[in-house]
């Protein structure tokens, strides 16, 4: 390797987990860090849940039915899977382990039983943040001007919060999430970092050799 390939260094790539309790922010932080980041793409999970307006299918998830989410499950296609509210939600292994091989990080949202189930498989490539929103009051006034859940289903979420919030030390990472713009900073700068970590530049050892030989 030459001195001038500092920028092509082999790196690792990284899985980035997202969880938070509903309503604090991560869809919109994860959109706005795909928009921003190109060396990152979203893990698309499939899910039972009905699509929300503005939700695409292939893009944000894969709205599936229960028996096509059952035969998932079956043919071991997921990397993981997890009960939400009344809904199954899994993770594709197949765009995973590509999107690795070739050096790129995946970015998922999941909740606390996937990050969990996640852990046991992928150890030290696997970097959790936790967001927390600001206020419980904040909270349940981002469900409701979402707009897109029924008030007994923004209830529901309500109550599952503090539940999924006592989760939060079990993360590497915890963003307050007050201003969007603030949050994207910190979430790049946490990535940033991570893909400095010397055991991720696995190409450095041979970069460094060529640097030392006058290469
Ligand atoms: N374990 C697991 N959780 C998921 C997956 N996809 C989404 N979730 C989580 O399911 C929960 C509900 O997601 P969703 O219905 O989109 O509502 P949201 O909370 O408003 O984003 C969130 O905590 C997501 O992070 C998945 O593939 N596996
Ligand atoms: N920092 C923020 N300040 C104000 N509103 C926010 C902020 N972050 C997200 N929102 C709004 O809160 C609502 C819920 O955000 P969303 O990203 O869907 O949350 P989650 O994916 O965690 O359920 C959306 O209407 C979004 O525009």
């Amino acid at each position: 390797m030459l001195n001038e390939d500092a920028a092509a260094i082999t790196r690792r790539g990284l899985m980035l987990v997202l969880s938070s309790p509903s309503g604090a922010g991560k869809t919109t932080l994860s959109r706005q860090l795909l928009d921003n980041d190109k060396q990152i793409q979203l893990s698309v999970s499939a899910t039972t849940r009905a699509r929300r307006s503005g939700e695409t299918d292939g893009v944000d998830y894969h709205f599936v039915d229960t028996a096509t989410f059952s035969g998932m499950i079956e043919r071991g296609e997921f990397l993981e899977h997890a009960r939400v509210f009344d809904h199954f939600y899994g993770t594709p292994s197949a765009p995973v382990e590509a999107a690795l091989i070739a050096g790129r990080d995946v970015l998922f949202d999941i909740d606390w039983q996937g990050t969990q189930q996640l852990k046991e498989k992928a150890g030290s490539d696997l970097v959790t943040v936790f967001i927390l929103p600001p206020s419980t009051r904040d909270l349940e006034r981002r469900l409701i001007t979402r707009a897109q859940d029924s008030m007994e289903v923004v209830q529901k979420r309500m109550a599952k919060a503090a539940d999924e919030m006592s989760h939060w030390a079990e993360y590497d990472y915890q963003i307050i999430n007050r201003d969007i713009a603030t949050s994207l900073m910190e979430l790049k700068s946490i990535l940033t970092a991570e893909r400095l970590k010397r055991e991720r530049q696995v190409g450095l050892s041979a970069f460094v050799k060529a640097l030392r030989e006058g290469r």
